[in-house]
């Protein structure tokens, strides 16, 4: 299993904004994360990256104890948060070095990172100059530059416009032949285009995990589904 999770919970205050979360997903799985506002999908993602403390259960990603084996994790998932907090006062290639030497990288892979999320035409500048979208692909270039095992992508192609939406989805389908994806999204089209599995969460627990056919075979499409079990 590339991600189990067992009996997740996780409160704030009073709070339960997960609970009892049960999961496994395989290697090579699309996974799109589905849910009204406040379901929980932020920080179920948060929580398999490990940088949330839990109230209950246990999370293994590659059979690693995702609490207890916090750091190895770090190599294993590449994260893009929801509101991408980049430090924008650096330059594009400037922070890409930095997050490659986290990593401990080879620096020719920036190069190659640029390229592959389409950022080459604004690679010199500063982040905070750059537009919400390329903003969105540096978010993207920080998370796949150590080629990690699985990715997490918390809304990817929030703010890009329409040819970027198909580009970055693109992207998104080729890593998926070698990856575990993870990604939340309010854009059906979105799933039904990349995700080959479709977990739906409602007040912090799943009511629906379901191959993206199933789901395809009951329903029109999967917005009458969104409907039908969260209304
Ligand atoms: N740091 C926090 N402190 C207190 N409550 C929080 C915190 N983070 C999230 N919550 C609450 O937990 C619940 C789940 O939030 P979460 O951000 O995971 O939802 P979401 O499904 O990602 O929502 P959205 O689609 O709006 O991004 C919400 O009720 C939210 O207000």
């Amino acid at each position: 299993m590339s991600v189990k999770i067992q009996n997740l919970k996780k409160r704030y205050k009073d709070q339960w904004a997960l609970e009892d979360i049960n999961l496994d997903i395989k290697k090579g799985e699309i996974v799109g994360l589905l849910g009204p506002n406040g379901a929980g999908k932020t920080t179920m993602m948060r929580a398999i990256t490990g940088s949330l403390s839990l109230d209950g259960g246990k999370i293994w990603i590659q059979g690693l104890d995702n609490q207890e084996e916090a750091f190895k994790i770090k190599s294993l998932i590449g994260y893009l948060p929801e509101n991408n907090p980049l430090y924008t006062d650096m330059y594009v290639k400037e922070y890409l070095t930095f997050v490659a030497n986290i990593h401990r990288i080879d620096i020719k892979e920036i190069e190659k990172v640029i390229e592959k999320v389409g950022l080459s035409p604004e690679k010199r500048k500063k982040i905070s100059q750059l537009s919400k979208g390329y903003k969105q692909r540096v978010g993207l270039a920080q998370a796949i530059i150590f080629n990690p095992e699985i990715l997490i992508l918390d809304e990817p192609t929030n703010g890009l416009d329409p040819n970027q939406i198909i580009e970055i989805r693109q992207l998104i389908q080729e890593l998926g032949k070698e990856k575990t994806v993870i990604l939340s999204t309010h854009i059906m089209q979105e799933v039904e285009a990349l995700c080959s599995r479709v977990i739906l969460l409602n007040h912090g627990k799943i009511i629906q995990d379901k191959s993206i056919e199933e789901f395809q075979g009951k329903f029109t499409n999967l917005e009458e589904a969104f409907f039908e079990y969260t209304r």
